[in-house]
């Protein structure tokens, strides 16, 4: 039975409930998708904020130290919790614990997100804006959305946790909460004020003001006969049919964002100073993953000489707000079109980095790298294909923004050469299994006479089991 009556009187401390349910925690979260601090355990967990959404239904921010580095890091993650006397068999798949001590001693505390009844309930919170503790609901009062919708989570394998209602929205709750407005609700919502297209709306979302004012989640409408470019990629690649069409007009539906990107957000005049910056912040991040990343360090020095060479460029295009992990799983096609999500730029960055305005070559050089990831991530590797689509991906960028990515060969390999170095960090933490794909193009972005990644005729073959 779900609980009638609160959790949480008034007078219930967050340090008494912590106690209930920190052991629970400190051995769930490490094995989350969207855990950043993989491999490491949690050494120590403070409780941010707690509120009672609905009776046994808590809405939790925590902070959680990782061990196992020197100096320890942490990240605040958003949790809901679900807590009941019972857990019915429907629930058993979502089974955090039971609480031995505390407040909740002898309770289930169980993962809310997997429970259609509280799903439902923030759905309900979101159609009537409104607080809640220091959680705020807000809608953009022009949609009506209508009660009642089924609830569904995603199971895919993600950096946050995604609900999708009735096949008519879907509400993405960040798991990883830093302080500032998000991404993923400031760009999509600049962007549909400029009449840009290729971007669901926010119709809803939520936010915290403890301990610091900072997006939790955004509700959106749900395309559902949309695919990803992913799966479309890797369907082109088993069937042999042809995915050129595709990439150009993904390269049209990038410049076009870009331009509505720019005219929404102020852009910073080029400057020398902006590249010999630029490749410094790539250096650290080289330097700081050869370090995590010990199966990195023999190419250190050929992937320096890329930055090095950034380093001496004119800078050419104006610094604009762009996507920032520009990649095949953010785009989505309907019919013939394509769309754009998830803005919010590298999850791992801190959130001022990624709100930072940067060269729109950098998203290019992301499309241009997952081109590559898709011809490598099946065997047999197929480095035809991916020249294809890159060829043709520029071809519709430069249709449509004017200037051709291609004629920027300098800032097209360092950027391409920061994004491989950023993949094996994420592959490292997240799937250690993929680990080969990036290092694959690591290798060649090494060389020092490489070709464009993906056209070489000899690069290593390698398997994993993704
Ligand atoms: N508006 C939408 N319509 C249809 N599917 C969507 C929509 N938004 C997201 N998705 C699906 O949800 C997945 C995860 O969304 P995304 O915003 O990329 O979350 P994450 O940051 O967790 O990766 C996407 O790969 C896509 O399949
Ligand atoms: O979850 P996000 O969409 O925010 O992005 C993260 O996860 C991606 C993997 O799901 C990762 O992308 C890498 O793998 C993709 C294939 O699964 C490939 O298309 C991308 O080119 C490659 O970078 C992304 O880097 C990470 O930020």
């Amino acid at each position: 039975m779900p609980r009638t009556a609160p959790l949480l009187p008034d007078s219930l401390g967050s340090a008494a409930l912590l106690t209930s349910v920190a052991g629970l925690l400190r051995a769930w979260l490490p094995r989350q998708r969207w855990f950043a601090g993989k491999g490491r355990p949690v050494t120590d967990l403070t409780l941010l904020s707690v509120t009672e959404l609905h009776p046994g239904f808590l809405h939790l921010l925590v902070h959680a130290q990782h061990g196992g580095g020197a100096p320890p890091s942490g990240d605040c993650y958003q949790l809901l919790l679900g807590v009941r006397d019972v857990l019915p068999p429907r629930l058993v798949h979502a089974f955090i614990g039971r609480a031995s001590e505390g407040p909740l001693a002898g309770l289930m505390v169980y993962d809310a997100f997997r429970d259609p009844r509280s799903t439902g309930l923030l759905l309900e919170r979101l159609r009537h804006p409104g607080t809640a503790g220091p959680l705020r609901f807000e809608r953009d009062a022009q949609v009506t959305v209508p009660a009642g919708l089924t609830p569904r989570l995603l199971d895919a394998e993600q950096s946050n946790s995604s609900v999708v209602y009735g096949d008519s929205y879907i509400l993405k709750v960040f798991r990883r909460v830093q302080a500032g407005i998000n991404p993923d609700l400031e760009v999509p919502w600049a962007l549909v004020r400029q009449g840009c297209t290729r971007v669901p709306p926010p119709v809803a979302w939520f936010r915290t003001s403890r301990p610091q004012e900072a997006t939790l989640g955004v509700l959106q409408p749900f395309l559902p006969e949309a695919t990803d470019g992913w799966t479309l990629a890797l369907r082109s690649l088993t069937s042999g049919r042809d995915f050129t069409e595709e990439a150009y007009e993904l390269g049209c539906a990038t410049a076009e964002v870009h331009l509505a990107l720019a005219a929404a957000f102020p852009s910073e005049t080029p400057s020398r100073r902006q590249n010999k910056q630029l490749a410094a912040a790539m250096t650290e991040r080289l330097a700081a993953t050869s370090q995590s990343v010990p199966e990195l360090q023999p190419y250190a020095p050929g992937l320096q000489a890329a930055f090095d060479a950034l380093a001496e460029l004119d800078a050419t295009h104006a610094a604009q707000r762009i996507h920032g992990d520009f990649h095949l799983g953010q785009v989505l096609r309907a019919g013939r079109r394509w769309f754009v999500i998830d803005f919010e730029g590298e999850p791992a960055r801190p959130l001022a980095e990624r709100r930072r305005r940067q060269s729109p070559v950098r998203d290019v050089a992301g499309m241009l790298r997952s081109f590559d990831y898709a011809a490598r991530s099946r065997r047999p590797w197929r480095p035809a294909w991916a020249r294809r689509c890159r060829e043709a991906y520029c071809a519709g960028y430069a249709a449509e923004a004017g200037w051709d990515p291609r004629e920027e060969p300098g800032l097209l390999r360092g950027y391409e050469t920061d994004r491989a170095v950023y993949e094996v960090l994420y592959e490292a933490r997240h799937r250690p299994d993929w680990l080969p794909v990036p290092l694959a193009a690591i290798a060649r972005l090494a060389e020092p006479d490489r070709t464009p990644s993906g056209s070489g005729p000899s690069a290593p073959s390698f398997s994993h089991n993704a």
